[in-house]
């Protein structure tokens, strides 16, 4: 479905840039401290910024072959996503990974009413106590209030009589029966409970109308919880980016072993639960021949906010990327990135108002494309906050690219440590399997010891969670 205000491109109404300012004021603020591997260092010196800061830089000539910089691009790539729709959907697992579209509110104070924080006796005043009867979790107040020196039996969660001074939980009390009724004491050797005790006061979490979470809020099964006990029966949430997947290359093939020339098709298993992961909801994975009219009429017809190719990037007599884009009268945004590996990688808008991200062939050069492109535009059209970037030190030097950003598969050691892998060549995915995230090595390389950003590859992230 892409109704007439569900696309990418048709959010731009007057108000929208404030708006989605103040959105960005929220997200900084739903933006935890960073991953383990970080730690608090005097500005200037975080190698995040170094790698990452330069995103915010204003717009810069392109470099050599129409490519941009790596963090240009991710820029590019941010800002190009417009943020979809909200809509109020129904409280439950369908809107995990989605983010909150308006702030969660409280709708009353929580707890809502005083209540004991454990079976016991209410009490009032001191001890001995004559005992009264009981009350459940889930019965209305009591009229009744309890007088001094009387004692109620009461459960967990259930509301304290009026005039309640505090609980005793049951396994310090105990009930002696006399001739003139039930007795509740303190057991040595507790002491009598002091004023306020086991008592759960009405409004001790949140008061109506304070903010529970931000607008950008990405929802979690805790998010659900919270939402629940706060009393919701809906969530009004950004709609997630739909997303068309289109997987080219004849030679690639859909079940056993490589052979005759031939290799497995490795991105269609791979894109769509990583795309999910950042939020996306995956409408279809199709393989499609290295053919141009059928790329054409597959490219023309989508209706996904995102469409993404992977394959057919670069200048091969099949790769037919380009020219579908150019005959479609699509908009290059990016065309070609300095990142190794990944460089063909591209963005572009299509006539109809979707956006296409075109990823090479090779499948680590993909991945890059995800980390690169993807997850920016689709955390932008589903209104999620960045996440909190991290780093951490190398335990190796790594060798760099003289120009172009590097993108390294690492694994985190015991001491948060990040430690080069092999097998990272760009159609290789050993290295990524076995991965924590992607190192951003600058150009010119990284010695060990040096603080380098880390990318989250998800591998071990839940579906709603996912980074980079
Ligand atoms: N003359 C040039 N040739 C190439 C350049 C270049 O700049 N000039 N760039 C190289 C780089 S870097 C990459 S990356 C690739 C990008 O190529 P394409 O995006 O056109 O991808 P293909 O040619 O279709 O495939 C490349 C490679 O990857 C294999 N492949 C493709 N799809 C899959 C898949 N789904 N699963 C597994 N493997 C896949 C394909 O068989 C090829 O081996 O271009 C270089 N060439
Ligand atoms: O994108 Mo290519 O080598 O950079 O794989």
């Amino acid at each position: 479905m892409n109704g007439p205000g569900n696309g990418p491109r048709e959010q731009g109404r007057p108000g929208a840039d404030a708006a989605d300012r103040a959105l960005d004021d929220a997200l900084a603020l739903a933006n935890g401290p960073g991953r383990s591997g970080s730690r608090p260092r005097p500005p200037g010196t975080d190698p995040l910024a170094v790698a990452l800061a330069h995103e915010q830089e204003e717009e810069r000539p392109r470099e050599h072959g129409g490519a941009v910089s790596w963090p240009e691009a991710r820029r590019i790539a941010r800002r190009t996503g417009r943020r979809l729709d909200a809509r109020a959907l129904p409280l439950g697992e369908d809107l995990l990974g989605m983010a909150l579209a308006r702030s969660l509110v409280a709708l009353t104070d929580l707890p809502s009413f005083d209540s004991s924080a454990m079976d016991g006796w209410a009490v009032a005043g001191s001890g001995p106590w004559r005992l009264k009867g009981q009350v459940l979790a889930g019965q209305r107040r009591s009229a009744e209030a309890l007088l001094g020196g009387h004692a109620v039996r009461i459960a967990t969660g259930a509301v304290l009589p009026p005039g309640t001074t505090a609980v005793l939980r049951s396994e310090y009390g105990a009930v002696r029966r006399r001739t003139d009724g039930e007795w509740l004491h303190v057991l040595a050797p507790h002491p009598e409970p002091r004023a306020g005790q086991e008592i759960r006061r009405r409004g001790q979490e949140c008061r109506g109308g304070d903010e529970l979470l931000p607008a950008g809020t990405v929802v979690t099964p805790a998010v659900l919880g919270l939402a629940a006990a706060a009393g919701y029966d809906e969530l009004t949430v950004t709609l997630r980016p739909r997303v068309e997947i289109l997987v080219l290359g004849d030679e690639l093939l859909d079940h056993g072993p490589p052979r005759a020339g031939r290799v497995r098709d490795a991105l269609g298993p791979m894109l769509p639960s990583w795309l999910r992961g950042l939020g996306a909801d995956v409408t279809s994975v199709r393989r499609l021949a290295d053919d141009a009219q059928v790329l054409h009429a597959a490219v023309t017809a989508s209706t996904a906010d995102l469409v993404v190719t992977t394959g057919g990037t670069a200048g091969g007599p099949v790769d037919h990327v380009h020219p579908v884009l150019a005959k479609s009268g699509a908009r290059l945004l990016v065309d070609g990135v300095a990142v190794r590996p990944g460089h063909p990688m591209l963005l572009a808008e299509l006539p109809a108002g979707g956006l296409l991200a075109g990823l090479p062939g090779n499948p680590l050069a993909a991945v890059s494309g995800v980390l690169t492109l993807v997850a920016p535009v689709l955390r932008a059209l589903a209104g999620r906050p960045a996440p909190a970037p991290y780093a951490a030190p190398l335990t190796a030097d790594v060798q760099g690219h003289p120009v172009d950003t590097r993108l390294v598969p690492v694994v985190f050691d015991d001491e948060s440590a990040a430690r080069p892998l092999h097998f990272t060549g760009p159609a290789m995915l050993r290295g990524l399997a076995a991965a924590d995230g992607m190192a951003v090595i600058p150009p010119g390389g990284a010695k060990a010891g040096q603080e380098t950003a880390v990318l989250d590859t998800g591998a071990l992230a839940p579906a709603w969670g996912s980074g980079t």
